[in-house]
């Protein structure tokens, strides 16, 4: 079988360093991976090759048996690859209702406001339209940025870090949410998580990043068994 998404062999050189050293990764349809990894292992620059906002040195990432390697972001935003970012960052100067008909109108085709109400109605958020987003609290920020994505009904979400920042009831939330989406819905979830707790619930393998390289993939109860994890973390505990 065919993966839906797929990243093989990627080498990264930021500043004259080697920032990824040959990661590999897949995800089926509705699958949840989860890459978990000490701070500075290279988690977001993956982020960044596999959503095209940075290209690789060497490497391949296709969607769909498409090779996408050379598609800037917009282009695969547009295929059908959603992406979130560690900080949830609106628009400041926008209203609630403005963030959604930018995101209605970002590409043809435009969608109608019953696809604004839909996507609201998944990521259960009902706030007032003529607030500013910049109002909102970190969940509901979030959830508006993913209800611009998921109106759009992508294949494949980028999720980094959605839970920092969040309280343990918003965390058990966005599980909540994260289950519908790839069980119910289909949709293939690739996560950036430093919260056990919430890929323990979702996440159907994890992959283990250290300093650029792929050092343990399986369940998370196996990665975290692995003594070389283990090492990996405690070295870095400062
Ligand atoms: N633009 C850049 N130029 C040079 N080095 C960079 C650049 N961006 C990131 N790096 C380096 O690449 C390495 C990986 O960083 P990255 O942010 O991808 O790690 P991470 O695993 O996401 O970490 P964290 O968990 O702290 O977010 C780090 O050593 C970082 O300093």
């Amino acid at each position: 079988m065919t993966a839906l998404f797929e990243g093989r062999d990627i080498k990264l050189e930021l500043g004259g360093r080697e920032i990824l050293k040959g990661i590999s990764l897949s995800v089926e349809k509705g699958e949840v991976m989860g890459i978990i990894g000490p701070n500075g292992a290279g988690k977001t620059s993956l982020f960044e090759v596999l959503s095209g906002r940075i290209f690789p040195k060497s490497g391949q990432v296709t969607f769909k048996g498409q090779d996408v390697t050379s598609l800037p972001l917009f282009k695969r935003a547009r295929l059908g690859i959603g992406r979130t970012y560690q900080t949830p960052l609106v628009p400041d100067e926008l209203k609630v209702g403005e963030v959604l008909k930018a995101a209605r109108q970002a590409y043809l085709p435009y969608l109608t406001s019953h696809d604004a109400e839909w996507g609201l109605d998944l990521v259960n958020l009902h706030v007032d339209f003529d607030q500013y987003a910049r109002e909102l609290e970190t969940l509901n920020r979030r959830k508006l940025l993913l209800a611009c994505l998921l109106m759009r009904r992508p294949p494949l979400l980028l999720l980094d870090e959605p839970a920092a920042g969040l309280i343990n009831s918003e965390v058990d939330e966005l599980d909540h949410l994260m289950r519908k989406l790839s069980k119910e819905m289909g949709v293939s979830i690739i996560i950036v998580e430093h919260r056990m707790e919430l890929l323990e619930m979702i996440a159907d393998r994890v992959m283990v990043m250290d300093a650029g390289e792929q050092i343990a993939e399986g369940t998370l109860a196996s990665v975290l068994a692995n003594p070389q994890v283990h090492a990996a973390y405690f070295e870095n505990v400062e």
